[in-house]
């Protein structure tokens, strides 16, 4: 289980995180809300390691979050591959790196799931579309089976109809390997179409954090309730209710 227990970090000489508290489970999401500067980059910089909390811990299964290698799905799905290579290499990079071997099967398995032809990967990240390499970079990040996968706002640079197609993707999968799954995402609909809970973030603080159908219905705050409001107004939580 991730654990963020009371976690402050420090962003220059400002505060971008205060005082968080969150946990999600294997085989859960967590969908992460919150305006431009509300501190979500912080946050995933922090459960990877990269960002040092000057006060509260991050632990997986009570030990060091380290110690569950956590993927990352990037935002920009092109620019997360290196454009001279083909892709398959930098899929493989994670195994490469883990001195690991991943069984063809598995590899078949995970294109199949997330429709991506095996011979795709034969090709450098210019010459795929943008859901292609977004799909590509799940795959870069389920293929080691790491038990937590960040997601950064990873269906944000596709169309709506691919944004929805993917997202169904990643649940399934979740579905089949377990992993719990943080995403972070403007999407409230997604939100709560996909994910167990959701936390909104403002201003470095958690505003809310419910179950996601909760927070759809009864949302405490004001502002959450403006989020959800203006959710429904663009048509984005229509099945809610
Ligand atoms: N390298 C940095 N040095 C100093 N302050 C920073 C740095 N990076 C971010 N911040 C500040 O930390 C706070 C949180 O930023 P963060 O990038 O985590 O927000 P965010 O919610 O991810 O925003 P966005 O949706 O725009 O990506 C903001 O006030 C931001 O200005």
């Amino acid at each position: 289980m991730l654990s963020v227990d009371r976690v402050w970090v420090k962003r220059g000489n400002a505060t971008a995180l205060e005082d968080i508290s969150l946990s999600l489970l294997p085989g859960q999401t967590l969908a992460v809300i919150g305006e431009s500067g509300a501190g979500k980059s912080t946050l995933i910089g922090a459960i990877l390691g990269l960002l040092r909390p000057s006060k509260g811990e991050i632990t997986w299964d009570g030990g060091p979050i380290g110690a569950c290698r956590p993927a990352l799905v990037m935002q920009e799905p092109r620019a997360a591959f290196n454009p001279v290579l083909p892709l398959r290499q930098s899929v493989m990079e994670p195994i490469r790196a883990q001195k690991a071997r991943v069984p063809d099967e598995r590899i078949k398995r995970l294109c199949d799931g997330l429709e991506i032809p095996i011979d795709l990967l034969d090709r450098r990240p210019g010459e795929v579309s943008i859901g292609q390499a977004q799909r590509v970079g799940i795959l870069r990040a389920l293929i080691s089976a790491p038990p937590l996968i960040l997601f950064d706002e990873p269906l944000s640079a596709l169309d709506a109809v691919t944004q929805k197609h993917t997202g169904r993707l990643i649940s399934d999968l979740q579905r089949e390997e377990g992993f719990a799954a943080l995403i972070v995402t403007h999407d409230l609909g997604y939100a709560v179409a996909h994910a167990d809970d959701i936390a909104v973030l403002k201003s470095g603080r958690i505003e809310e954090v419910a179950p996601s159908r909760t927070f759809a219905l009864s949302p405490k705050t004001d502002y959450c309730r403006a989020l959800r409001d203006a959710a429904i107004a663009l048509g984005a939580l229509g099945a809610v209710g």
